[in-house]
């Protein structure tokens, strides 16, 4: 069993005892999807029409997917609605930078995505993810249960000088399974590979980026009917 939540599915009577046929009981995995560098008020309404459960936003300035002006990503927050996480997407921030954010965009959750102990992610008082990069001689395991109070760990491929976002997938097989908290997958995952990610990593949750976009920060709309596709299939 990987890291997905397994939840049962009955027959249509409700009853539980016929295991075997049509009809019967079945496993399923619910594998939520965020997705991640939304820019505008219009791919963001895509992506919660398309059924993702979460969007992100990036506040880290080098990011072709930054989005500087608060009031954008307010909109962009706002126009999630009610049932869409927003997250909003950091990389070491300075404690100033990240209050203000907080001040003035509805964020649901924050992502720390470089490399702020477990007492920064906590500092905000708020739920939060902590993502890692796959960097060969880390521990992960070891590394990602320190964080006893993030909500989820994300993992990300690891390419030297770049926090994340690169388009990379990394080996799967080389992902720890004794990470305590929800896995969520990440790194260079599309709608032609999330599927097989899926059978492999089966974790709680799958984020993309790059995957999904026209071009650096514009999200393509097909690409998430397909990946959406792809990850209930
Ligand atoms: O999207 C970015 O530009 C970015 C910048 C800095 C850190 C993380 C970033 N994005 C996150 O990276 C992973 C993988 O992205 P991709 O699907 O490989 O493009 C994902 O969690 C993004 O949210």
């Amino acid at each position: 069993m990987g890291y997905g939540q397994v939840s049962l599915h009955y027959g249509k009577s409700g009853n539980i005892a016929p295991l075997l046929g049509e009809g019967g009981l079945t496993m399923a995995r619910t594998v939520r999807v965020k997705i991640c560098g939304i820019t505008s008020v219009a791919d963001a309404q895509v992506v919660c029409d398309a059924g993702a459960q979460a969007l992100g936003i990036v506040f880290y300035p080098p990011s072709p997917r930054y989005v500087a002006d608060l009031a954008v990503a307010r909109d962009i927050a706002q126009a999630a609605g009610p049932f869409v996480s927003v997250v909003g997407l950091f990389v070491n921030p300075d404690p100033k930078y990240i209050e203000q954010v907080l001040r003035e965009v509805p964020l649901n959750l924050l992502q720390f995505h470089g490399d702020e102990t477990p007492e920064t992610c906590e500092r905000y008082a708020r739920p939060y993810i902590k993502a890692l990069r796959m960097k060969p001689e880390t521990d992960i395991a070891g590394l990602a249960n320190q964080y006893v109070g993030a909500r989820g760990i994300l993992l990300d491929a690891y390419r030297k000088g770049v926090p994340g976002g690169t388009g990379e997938t990394f080996d799967w097989n080389a992902i720890p399974r004794d990470i305590v908290k929800p896995l969520i997958l990440a790194g260079g995952l599309a709608p032609a590979n999330v599927a097989d990610a899926i059978a492999s990593v089966a974790p709680w949750a799958v984020d993309v980026s790059g995957g999904v976009e026209a071009s650096p920060g514009k999200k393509d709309e097909s690409l998430i009917k397909q990946f959406m596709a792809n990850v209930a299939n």
